[in-house]
Order: C-alpha cells, then sequence, then structure tokens
C-alpha cells in the first residue's frame, strides 16, 4: 500500500512499510539527552507574586557534554538566573525535566537535595562576599565544604592538602592565610572558584563571576576556570554579560523570553601556512517540537511577519514570505 503525503515542497509517495520503520526507529531511538551531563527537557519556572504570573523560563531545553566550558548570555530578565538556580538545586521548577550528573532535580527529596548541593554542584556567585565567609582564611574557606560533607570524621590533613593544591592551582598560595577582606575582589573570586571545586563537583555553575571586577581582573578569574576545566575536567558553566568571557569559550548559549535562543560555536582552524585562527558561527536552536526562532534582523528585513512559505531541499529548508498578501 502507498500513502501519499504533500508540503510546501510537493508531493512523495511512501510506502507502508517505510512509514512502519520510521516509526520504529523512532521509538528505539535513545532518550532525549541521555549522554548528556545537564539534559534541560522543556523547563518551566512560574513565579507568582500579588496574583501576578511571570513565566521566567517557558519550555527552555539546554543540553552540556561532560567536560564542556560554556558560556550563557541573555538580557536582563531572561532567565539565566532563574535556571541557574534551578541547576544549583537552589529552586524547582514548575514543569518540564532536568537531569545533572544523573540527579534528578524534580524528584529529589530534602537530603538529597542537600547532597546534592555539597557533592554534586559547586557555585561561584557575582557578590565575592556570598562566596566565603569572612572570619575564616582562604584554606579554611577552602576545607569547609569537605568538613561538611565528611562531618567530624579525620583526614584533617589531607583536607588541608586538597585545599593547599586547589590554590596552588589557581595561584592563590601565597593569599592562603588571609582572610577576605585582605583579598582583592578577583583574588576572593579566585578562592571562591576553589572553595566551589573543594568536593570535586561534576558541575561548577558561575553567575556573573567577573560582574564586579575590572576587566583585566576578569580575565585572570576567566583564566582560573579554564585550568579547573582542563586540569580537573570539571564541567563548567557560566553565566555572563562580559563580551570577553562570552567570546573565550566554546560554545556560547542565548537565553531569550525563558528559552534557548541561538548559540555560537568557535572552533579552531589551521590554514596552510600553520596559523591558527578561532572561526566562530551562530546557529538557531530547533526545538522537538521542530520550532525555530528566526532572529528579528531577519525576518524584519524581508517583512516576514504571520506566515511563510517552506522549501525542503537536499540540503537545506528554503524560508520565504508570504507571497498571499
Ligand atoms: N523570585 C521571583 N519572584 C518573582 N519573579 C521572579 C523571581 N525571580 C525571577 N523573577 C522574574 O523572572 C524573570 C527572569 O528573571 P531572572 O533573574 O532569571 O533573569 P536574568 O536573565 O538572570 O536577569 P539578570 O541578567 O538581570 O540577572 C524576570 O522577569 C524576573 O523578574
Amino acid at each position: 500500500m502507498t500513502t501519499t503525503t504533500s508540503g510546501t515542497s510537493g508531493t512523495s509517495t511512501t510506502t507502508l512499510e517505510e512509514l512502519e520503520r520510521r516509526a520504529t526507529a523512532r521509538r528505539d531511538r535513545p532518550s532525549y539527552g541521555h549522554d548528556a551531563l545537564i539534559a534541560c527537557d522543556r523547563l518551566v519556572r512560574i513565579f507568582t507574586t500579588d496574583g501576578v504570573e511571570v513565566q521566567a523560563l517557558q519550555g527552555l531545553d539546554l543540553l552540556v557534554t561532560e567536560g564542556e566550558l560554556m558560556a550563557l548570555v541573555g538580557a536582563s530578565g531572561s532567565g539565566k538566573s532563574t535556571l541557574m538556580n534551578i541547576l544549583a538545586g537552589l529552586d524547582v521548577p514548575t514543569a518540564g525535566a532536568a537531569k545533572v550528573a544523573g540527579c534528578d532535580l524534580l524528584a529529589m527529596d530534602g537530603k538529597a537535595r542537600l547532597r546534592y548541593r555539597r557533592e554534586v554542584v559547586g557555585f561561584v556567585w557575582q557578590q565575592t562576599a556570598r562566596n566565603l565567609l569572612p572570619y575564616l582564611t582562604a584554606a579554611q574557606n577552602v576545607a569547609l565544604p569537605m568538613q561538611l560533607k565528611d562531618g567530624r570524621k579525620g583526614g584533617t590533613r589531607q583536607k588541608a592538602r586538597r585545599a593547599e593544591e586547589l590554590l596552588a592551582m589557581l595561584g592563590m598560595s601565597e593569599h592562603a592565610d588571609r582572610r577576605p577582606h585582605q583579598m582583592s575582589g578577583g583574588q576572593q573570586q579566585r578562592v571562591a572558584i576553589a572553595v566551589a571545586l573543594a568536593n570535586n563537583p561534576s558541575v561548577l555553575l558561575a553567575d556573573e563571576p567577573t560582574g564586579e571586577l575590572d576587566s583585566a581582573t576578569g580575565e585572570q578569574v576567566f583564566a582560573a576556570f579554564r585550568r579547573a576545566n582542563e586540569e580537573l575536567g570539571t564541567t563548567i558553566v557560566i553565566v555572563t554579560h562580559d563580551q570577553a568571557v562570552a567570546s573565550e569559550v566554546r560554545r556560547t548559549v542565548a537565553i531569550r523570553d525563558g528559552r534557548t535562543s541561538s548559540e555560537v560555536l568557535r572552533r579552531t582552524e589551521v590554514d596552510e601556512t600553520g596559523q591558527e585562527s578561532l572561526v566562530a558561527r551562530e546557529y538557531a536552536m530547533l526545538d522537538r517540537a521542530g520550532r525555530l526562532q528566526l532572529p528579528a534582523e531577519y525576518t524584519e528585513a524581508l517583512e516576514m511577519r504571520h506566515r511563510v512559505a517552506l522549501e525542503l531541499e537536499q540540503d537545506h529548508i528554503g524560508v520565504w514570505p508570504d507571497d498571499k498578501g
């Protein structure tokens, strides 16, 4: 038996067996994000204040692979901090699914959530004061998460050694005995990274970690994130407005109106003279329902409004302005 399907690109003929084969292949496909370390699937977060609803996340999809160092960008109010709070285990989404390192963020009870925040994720916040305890030295701040994890169980020397190693990796050995007020903002952020890495988390989350710093200091802090990623293999997600940070990572994902809207990928190319250069390319996001957000400057340039015509070609899909008036 054959069936005829028609689309904007014309007509084609498909056998019933072919349709069955496609349906089976679809059923046997691995689940969305099955091999990602972070998988957000149609995440929704609605806040209700004084009877007014704000949809901070409106079906956000995001996959992050183990070992990635990536940036999240977006205008103020686009939902970046809401997403980070969910990934940090501090907030729970209204709907959708979110998994980090095998932990289901919607299903965790209080105990599992505490363990998640202590062992699976580490975070660095924009406000330097929020990251460190003011009355502890840098080394004591780094040792604290290990003590909280193990209770009073020994290993004090081991913890002190790990704190020393982390501070050395981030170029902060000389400041190990200083308290936060005796360090600059950039130095405090580097210690904060060491604190966040203390329990060897799978993921390090940072919300505007260079936001309060001048650009030279911001660069040093970003270099510390890069070192943590390269030397420890920690997966790192940084929310940033800092163009220097956003353009130095391999992947920058943009959030618009509570959804991921576009993504810039960068890769190193070597020309025939052996000269290396970083090539960046911007991609639009295609969600699982097939929805695509076209950049406003493209649609405005061609006066595309409610309706567009599509054409399937061998290797691309053409999008045309509606010519039916
Ligand atoms: N606790 C809350 N209660 C009510 N509304 C909230 C709450 N948190 C965030 N929102 C709203 O959700 C939307 C997204 O906010 P969010 O802080 O995630 O944006 P953002 O992209 O991080 O912005 P910024 O770059 O300014 O930090 C905004 O409209 C904000 O007002």
